[in-house]
Order: C-alpha cells, then sequence, then structure tokens
C-alpha cells in the first residue's frame, strides 16, 4: 500500500509555543481518517502540514512520496484537495458555483481571462452532480446557505482528481439535516473506486463518516492515540483527549459521545 502522508517525529514551534510535538502518523492511500481533539489541540497546523501549506519547524514531513523542504509545494498543493472554511472565505461570492469549481483546475479563485477546455466544464458538471449541487450551478457562491458553500468546497477540491484529500470541519456549523447530507456525500466518496486517501479533522465523533476506518486523536499537540478505528475510538482513549469522563455509543458505523459528569 502507498503511503500518501508520513510524519516522522514532526514539531511546530510558533512564538515559543509547541503546537505540534514529536507527531509521527502514517497514511496509505486505501485509508480514510479522522483527526479529533479538543480547540487548540493542533488539528488545524497539522492539516496545514500535511496540506504543504507550512514546514515543520523540526523532523520530516513526506507527502505523495515528496519531502517537504525538498520540494516545490506550489507543484505539490495541485495534487492535493483541501477543503477549509479559511480557504471558503477566499472565495469571491458573487462568482457562480459552477466557476468556483472550475477554476480549481487552475488554482485559483476566481474566473478571470482564463479559457477552459469543454473537457473540465463537463468535469465541473459531474463533480456538481455527484455532490447534489447541479441546481445551483449558475447561483452566486455568496448566496448559498452554509451547508450548500460546504460542499461547494469540497467539489473545489474534488475537481482536480486529487491523490490526497484534506478536510478540515466539513461539518462545523451545518444544522442537522445539512450535516446528515453532507456526511451521506463523504460516506459514498469515501468508498468509491478510485477516491484517494482522506484525512477529516473534526471536534465531533457524530461527525465521522461511515467508511472511515483510522482515527488520530490528538492533544496539546501531541499524538494520544492513532491507529484503526475500533481500537483507538474508545470512551477511555476520547475522555483522557477531551479531559472528560464520557461514554461512547457505535451504531451502524456511526458514533455519539456524552459526559458522564452528572
Ligand atoms: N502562528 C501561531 N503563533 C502562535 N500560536 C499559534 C499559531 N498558530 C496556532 N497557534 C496556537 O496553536 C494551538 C493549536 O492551534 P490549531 O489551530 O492547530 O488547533 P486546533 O486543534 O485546530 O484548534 P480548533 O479546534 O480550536 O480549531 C492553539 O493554541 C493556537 O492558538
Amino acid at each position: 500500500m502507498a503511503s500518501v502522508l508520513q510524519f516522522d517525529d514532526v514539531s511546530v514551534v510558533r512564538g515559543g509555543n509547541r503546537i505540534l510535538d514529536a507527531v509521527s502518523w502514517t497514511v496509505d492511500s486505501s485509508e480514510r481518517w479522522v483527526v479529533l481533539g479538543p480547540n487548540g489541540a493542533g488539528k488545524t497546523t497539522l492539516l496545514q502540514v500535511a496540506a504543504a501549506l507550512i514546514h515543520p519547524s523540526s523532523g520530516m514531513a513526506t507527502i505523495l512520496d515528496e519531502t517537504l523542504g525538498d520540494v516545490d509545494v506550489f507543484d505539490l498543493r495541485t495534487r492535493i484537495g483541501f477543503a477549509s472554511s479559511a480557504l471558503a472565505r477566499k472565495l469571491p461570492a458573487m462568482e457562480t458555483v459552477l466557476n468556483v469549481v472550475l477554476t480549481a483546475s487552475y488554482s485559483v479563485t476566481g474566473r478571470w481571462n482564463e479559457s477552459y477546455d469543454d473537457v473540465d466544464v463537463r468535469r465541473a458538471q459531474r463533480v456538481l452532480a455527484e455532490w447534489k449541487l447541479d441546481h445551483l450551478a449558475d447561483r452566486r457562491f455568496g448566496h448559498l446557505s452554509d451547508g450548500e458553500q460546504k460542499r461547494v468546497q469540497i467539489a473545489r477540491a474534488v475537481m482536480t482528481d486529487p491523490e490526497l484529500m484534506l478536510l478540515d470541519e466539513p461539518a462545523a456549523s451545518l444544522d442537522l439535516g445539512s450535516r446528515e447530507e453532507l456526511l451521506q456525500l463523504l460516506s459514498g466518496y469515501a468508498v468509491a473506486k478510485g477516491a484517494p486517501g482522506i484525512v477529516m479533522v473534526t471536534h465531533h465523533v457524530e461527525e465521522i463518516p461511515t467508511g472511515f476506518g483510522h482515527a488520530l486523536l490528538i492533544r496539546n499537540g501531541g499524538v494520544m492515540a492513532a491507529g484503526p478505528i475500533e481500537d483507538v475510538l474508545t470512551a477511555e482513549n476520547l475522555g483522557e483527549t477531551f479531559g472528560i469522563p464520557l461514554e461512547l455509543e457505535h451504531r451502524n458505523g456511526r458514533y455519539t459521545a456524552r459526559s458522564l459528569v452528572k
């Protein structure tokens, strides 16, 4: 199995703070990982290293067989799909949904004078249909609901057919219906033939889509546990990670957690 991500003792230090602390972790192309941890644990920083957006202060990060520090990150980034709310804020509100997805092929956020091949337009339309957005193709991105915007961000990341997909809290702030719809789409994507290695960051076990088979728990920049989800996602591990005694339920591939504090 080819690894798409390998961290060896990766640390990130900013302003004297050790945000990631000697993280060693491997993701294979066939694996779908969920990264869970409390606020400030270092999840976004971990994903930024994986997206080749920042370099480790020490240790070695190998992404798609390229080692950060020895590679042109601009080339490498074109092979990685990344969806995050920080990235979404850079998307022009007045651009159409079709163009927001289409412009991913040129790694730009707004349409200017580029000319696109019919094949790109057809692919964008197909991706929009797969993510149940085809009826919104001509609407302005900024006029969509939060749930619709989240799906557009993921469709944009899918557009380039990435070898590694990174999702930073894709279900945050969604209502129950929108969350469930998104999780169903993510589950379908995760198990689809030819899907890339996927890493999804979340705060909530309820947001883990079925089909995600691995979990990494992080606290204070350090890995608390990592591996197959059935071994890692236990009430004890989760309680230690979030610093609160929890009970955890697992039913039909989905999880729920509740505090045991009365
Ligand atoms: N450039 C920086 N300089 C100093 N501290 C930083 C910097 N970037 C992040 N931090 C700190 O590092 C810690 C981890 O941040 P990070 O955003 O990775 O955590 P997170 O797990 O994604 O948090 P959240 O769940 O709240 O989004 C936080 O305490 C944050 O304040």
